[in-house]
């Protein structure tokens, strides 16, 4: 098993025990969802992974006897950017797939025969309420983050439009706020290849007689979009595969052509003709702008988010992603950009694992109590005069003082507050005045927790303690309001 990875895993099939209702009015029942998850087993902190166009639910580990891990093994495991030790991993595959979700491959309960075309239209917003479905049915009442990769980006843009209050963190990589002409040229293209084949019959085809050369064909075109063009310079150059002169033929010849026809053929293996019909329709359809603005389509949002571009990717050139940057900013978003800099093209989302490891790490790993408070803050015994309180608190310009005992645990609290009532009320001794019911947190705790802490209390800090109860820090409200402005 390579290091960091989370080990043996296997697939999950859920049936949603409420229909899908579909964007263009057609509802869907007894919908099967297949998903893996990967680390805490309690539903806290969960990240949503969304794949891309042909991907599936095996995003990391391995199945059983497998030797070749998840297709994003890269960046979800123990101190990856999805940290399998701090997050619990979701991912699925997509409603209309064939990788276990219900799909036109999937038996229709009405007839007990596949789908086929009879299979209702669907799009990337219909994905996306098919996944929100199967969290709720598992439990999950709010996502820490949602990533995906190009059509993976789309689920997780839709999902900050869908459900706003669901998704507190979006990491969109290599993908757009709409499809373009181009998208959907590319597209059209490849379904035409597959319906042109005359093994797909109308969609309904058998198994064993599936229309494999135009998938094959349309899957050839789409994967030079994955790549760029020094990629295949440096992949392939002008090199014949086989023969050292030229055959004056058309059978494969260029080291690229036999690289191509592998893709095909390995790819009629692993996925379904109509399949990829509906998916690449999906995609066509995808579109967050409303009146034409991507402004007013993400208005609605509250998630954070995080877009990622790949510099060499012309199939979702960096444009697209500015352009879902400048739309969030002028929403007022919290957003941050990021170019994956690298020669592979579209598919660079898979392939540069320590750029994305940085970046998705860095804008998921949560600023902890520790990373703001007052390390080794001043103290005071409880038999110390409220004067000698007074003169720590105006030399450090603080206004809380833990009061710990010998051995340093915390016994209580005493605020500039408490001195100015001390001297209205006359009162002599600190133990008169201090806080003995001390609300405390510990420095692996979040921003979220400490900030709920105070508002819950109406009180201005927090002592840092640990186990044993001893001092380690302070956390006051006016540095936890700094942080939303540095964070
Ligand atoms: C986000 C998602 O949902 S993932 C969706 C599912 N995954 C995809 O669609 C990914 C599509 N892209 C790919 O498959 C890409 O190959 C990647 C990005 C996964 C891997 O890229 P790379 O590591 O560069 O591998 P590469 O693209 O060179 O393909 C390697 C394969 O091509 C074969 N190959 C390479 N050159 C040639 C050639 N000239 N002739 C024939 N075969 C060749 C290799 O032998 C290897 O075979 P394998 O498929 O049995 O392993
Ligand atoms: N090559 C990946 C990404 C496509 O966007 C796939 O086929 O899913």
């Amino acid at each position: 098993m390579l290091q960091d990875s989370v080990g043996e895993v296997t697939t999950h099939y859920h049936t949603l025990t409420r229909p899908v209702d579909l964007e263009s009015g057609a509802s869907l029942s007894d919908v099967i969802i297949a998903y893996e998850r990967y680390g805490r087993k309690d539903n806290k902190n969960v990240i949503l992974v969304c794949h891309a166009l042909t991907g599936d639910a095996h995003a990391a580990g391995f199945h059983k006897g497998d030797t070749k891990p998840g297709w994003w093994n890269g960046i979800i495991g123990p101190g990856k950017a999805l940290d399998t030790n701090r997050y619990c991993v979701i991912a699925t595959n997509v409603l209309g797939g064939c990788k276990g979700s219900t799909g036109p491959s999937s038996e229709d309960p009405a007839t007990g025969k596949p789908y086929g075309i009879t299979f209702p239209g669907i799009t990337i917003r219909d994905m996306v309420h098919a996944e929100h479905l199967l969290l709720e049915e598992l439990g999950i009442t709010e996502l820490y983050a949602v990533i995906g990769g190009s059509m993976g980006g789309m689920q997780a843009m839709q999902w900050s439009v869908e459900f706003p209050a669901f998704v507190r963190r979006v990491i969109c990589i290599a993908s757009a706020g709409y499809s373009t002409p181009m998208h959907i040229a590319f597209g059209a293209v490849g379904r035409a290849a597959i319906m042109s084949d005359p093994d797909w019959n109308g969609g309904n085809y058998s198994p064993g007689k599936k229309p494999d050369r135009g998938l094959s064909l349309a899957r050839m075109m789409a994967h030079i979009t994955y790549l760029s063009d020094e990629s295949m310079h440096t992949k392939f150059g002008r090199r014949l595969q086989k023969s050292e002169a030229f055959g004056y033929g058309f059978h494969t010849e260029f080291s690229v052509e036999s690289y191509l026809q592998h893709q095909g053929e390995m790819f009629v293996e692993r996925f379904d003709p109509n399949s990829y019909l509906y998916i690449t329709r999906a995609v066509d359809y995808y579109d967050l702008t409303k009146n034409g603005s991507l402004t007013d389509g993400l208005a609605g949002t509250e998630a954070k988010f995080l877009i990622i571009s790949v510099s060499s990717d012309w199939l979702y050139p960096p444009y697209l992603s500015q352009e879902i940057m400048l739309a969030l900013s002028a929403n007022g978003k919290e957003a941050r950009y990021a170019e994956i800099v690298s020669p592979h093209g579209h598919d660079g989302f898979l392939l540069e694992n320590a750029q994305l490891n940085y970046m998705v790490g860095q804008f998921l790993t949560p600023i902890t109590v520790e990373d703001l408070m007052m390390h080794d803050p001043p103290s005071i015994r409880e038999t110390s005069s409220i004067r000698e309180a007074a003169e720590l608190m105006i030399g450090h310009e603080i206004n809380h003082l833990p009061v710990v005992l010998g051995d340093g645990t915390l016994s209580g609290i005493v605020t500039s507050w408490d001195i100015a009532k001390s001297v209205a009320g006359n009162f002599q001794n600190l133990a008169e005045i201090m806080t003995k019911d001390v609300i405390t947190i510990q420095r692996s705790d979040s921003l979220r927790l400490a900030a709920s802490l105070m508002e819950k209390h109406a009180i201005s800090a927090l002592p840092v303690v640990d186990n044993a109860g001893r001092v380690l820090g302070m956390l006051t409200s006016e540095t936890l309001s700094l942080s939303e402005v540095l964070q």
